[in-house]
């Protein structure tokens, strides 16, 4: 396989493709049609079109890299315990943001190595910003100017500042005891807090843009919902940790649910450490 910074660029233009699809149908008055699918979560046209762009480009790109998709079939799914190497795909994350018009929905791609996101690349369709990490080397935004041509800017997380509300981002869509527990320990032992609320992998963008400190997710989501977040935010400077204090890893249960974990901008704070040992 080509070095992966290599794969960045193509990366970006193959997001961008499933992305302008996406925007196609979201444009489209009268045109996001929903089924729900057996777990009741929405899947729509432009969820199947974004799969299949994807599809397509992964295979040009790294032809003998397997790809699991969310929507990938049942069986494909259920042969990812051979595969050390695969990309973990979800084409469009958020579609209940999608269906209500909120905006807030990305299309992510992660490179799963040995059980660890080793590439991320999180795409926002609308705002036509791509944001790719490769931990320990570095993380980029991608913007795409009006020539077609993408201008990369280095991403970094923000310092946690004493003193400073701590900016906690959460899902729209999700509520429930354990981050309530989270939200009240971390008023007690840091101080003001301010919430916000978006859909997506979006948070992670969120994140290394430093517009906030600390996404806790208490709630169900898959490991296609945190790969490629994990790897960007762990390549501008912050961590991924579950519950136990690790990282999580990938591949390694019958089931795609993501263990809950704490996304941490400022990765060296002692704040979390003490969090955890609570
Ligand atoms: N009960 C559940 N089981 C598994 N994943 C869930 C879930 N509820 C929400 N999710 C995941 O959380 C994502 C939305 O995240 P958020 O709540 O932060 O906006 C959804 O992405 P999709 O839209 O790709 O299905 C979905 O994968
Ligand atoms: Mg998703």
């Amino acid at each position: 396989m080509q070095p992966l910074r290599s794969l960045i660029p193509p990366l970006v233009a193959l997001c961008h493709e499933a992305g302008e699809a996406i925007c196609g149908h979201y444009h489209a008055p009268g045109e996001v049609k929903v089924k729900a699918k057996q777990d009741d979560s929405p899947l729509t046209r432009a969820d199947l079109d974004s799969h299949h762009i994807l599809l397509d480009g992964l295979r040009r790109l790294t032809g003998d890299v397997p790809v699991l998709s969310e929507e990938s079939t049942p069986e494909h799914k259920a042969r990812r315990h051979e595969w050390r190497r695969y990309w973990l795909v979800d084409p469009l994350d958020g579609t209940k943001e999608f269906v209500a018009g909120t905006g807030e929905f990305t299309v992510n791609v992660a490179l799963i190595d040995d059980h660890r996101p080793v590439l991320g690349l999180l795409y926002l369709p609308l705002q036509r910003l791509a944001y790719a990490g490769l931990p320990g080397t570095g993380a980029w935004r991608y913007a795409r100017g009006d020539n077609g041509e993408w201008r990369a800017t280095t991403m970094t997380t923000r310092a946690l500042c004493e003193g400073a509300p701590l900016v906690v981002l959460a899902s729209r869509r999700h509520r429930g005891r354990e981050l309530q527990g989270c939200l009240e320990w971390l008023q007690s032992h840091w101080g003001p807090i301010e919430r916000l609320n978006s859909g997506s992998a979006l948070k992670f963008c969120q994140l290394v843009e430093g517009a906030g400190d600390f996404y806790p997710r208490f709630s169900p989501c898959c490991e296609w919902d945190v790969a490629a977040g994990q790897a960007l935010l762990e390549a501008a400077g912050g961590t991924l940790l579950g519950l136990d204090g690790q990282p999580p890893r990938y591949n390694t249960r019958d089931t795609l649910l993501s263990p809950h974990f704490l996304a941490i901008g400022d990765a060296g704070h002692p704040l979390w450490r003490r969090y955890l040992a609570a």
